[in-house]
């Protein structure tokens, strides 16, 4: 793809800063766009130029010089969205309608979008495929779900090209870039910590769930296998059509599974302690990529949990916090 200038908004939090040091890389010219609400000015690549902004007032920096928008702005806590939707639906679909008029007023007519599992809830069959039935069980979910289908308007009423990426479980890092919520709500990072002595023990989320070993069971996905599927995406952009595709390496993890991994990686014993459920967790969430494979020509390399978790760790005692 000959290079282009792309809006990367939330590009200072954990996957965006990821995908705009892979754009970077890939010779395109990068604006970050970013209230720095949960993300870290530091995220932003040193190749890309920072706009401290709020994606409502989008309006202010989109022109018709760019090429496309890459937009991972949003709250994504499933957890805090049950206790605060107004905050999820005020911020994720609110500021998206505003992004998506100032696309449309800039003449911006490519987008790829971040999605996510939560918009299917629990699933009735794993893997799940972008066929599946969207029933959230977050708010967060539900916000996401909603920007979905306000894009798909987008493309069939104004020839907007949009691909939604409905991610699993984003982990790992990349070199400088990595995975440094605060507080962190994410069970790799939070686990590492235990392992940095940062924290006493891990809480599990509920021990009594419809699986082997009773804790939840997740897809967890190499953010720079994530990345690259980005560039791809912003490729198969097509005018008047709205593409849908999970993003996943179809292997689940329970949690103690992930927590026992870190025990490997790390060496650290690991203190566990069963705690109550999270409210708007479902069980399973496994993906189906075949979509992403056959419509992007997606190929993920790093789907080893151990090689993820090992990432991660290296970020993580990097920062030395
Ligand atoms: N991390 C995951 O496992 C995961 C899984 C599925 C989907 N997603 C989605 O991917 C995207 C990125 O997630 P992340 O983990 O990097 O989150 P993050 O919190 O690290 O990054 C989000 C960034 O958006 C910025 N932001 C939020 N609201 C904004 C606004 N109104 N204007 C400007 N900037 C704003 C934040 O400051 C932050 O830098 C989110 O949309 C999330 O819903 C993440
Ligand atoms: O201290 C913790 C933290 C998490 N968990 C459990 O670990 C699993 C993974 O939890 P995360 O918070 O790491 O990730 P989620 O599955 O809740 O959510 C992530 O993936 C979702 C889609 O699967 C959404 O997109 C969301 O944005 C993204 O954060 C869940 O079962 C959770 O209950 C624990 O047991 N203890």
């Amino acid at each position: 793809m000959s290079s282009g200038k792309y809006l990367v908004t939330g590009g200072a939090g954990y996957v965006g800063s990821v995908v705009a040091q892979h754009l970077v890389e890939a010779g395109h010219e990068v604006v970050v766009l970013d209230n720095l609400s949960t993300g870290f000015r530091e995220g932003v690549p040193a190749g890309a130029t920072f706009v401290e902004g709020d994606i409502r007032d989008a309006a202010k920096w989109l022109d018709p010089s760019f090429d496309g928008v890459l937009h991972f702005a949003a709250f994504s806590q499933v957890g805090e969205s049950v206790q605060k939707p107004e905050k999820y639906w005020d911020n994720n679909v609110g500021g998206t309608m505003a992004l998506l008029a100032a696309m449309r007023e800039a003449g911006v007519r490519r987008l790829v979008f971040s999605s996510t599992a939560a918009t299917y809830g629990e699933p009735e069959q794993v893997p799940i495929q972008e066929t599946a039935p969207t029933r959230p069980t977050s708010p967060y979910g539900a916000s996401k779900l909603a920007v979905d289908h306000m894009i798909t308007g987008e493309a069939q009423a104004h020839g907007l090209g949009a691909v939604s990426l409905r991610y699993f479980n984003v982990a790992g890092a990349y070199g400088a870039y990595g995975e440094r919520h605060d507080p962190e709500s994410h069970l790799i990072p939070l686990v590492l910590q235990v392992a940095q002595g940062r924290r006493e023990a891990i809480s599990v989320y509920g021990d009594d769930y419809p699986t082997p070993d009773g804790t939840c069971v997740r897809d967890y996905i190499h953010v720079a296998d994530l990345a690259e599927a980005h560039l791809l995406a912003l490729k198969a952009a097509t005018p008047g059509e709205h593409l849908i595709c999970n993003l996943g390496n179809g292997n689940g993890f329970s949690v103690r599974e992930v927590i026992e991994t870190v025990r490997k990686v790390t060496g650290h014993p690991i203190p566990e302690v069963v705690a109550p459920r999270r409210g708007g967790d479902p069980a399973v969430l496994v993906a189906s990529a075949a979509t992403a494979r056959e419509k992007l020509g997606w190929n993920p390399s790093r789907a080893d949990l151990e090689g993820i978790v090992a990432d991660a760790w290296e970020f993580a005692q990097q920062r030395g916090n």
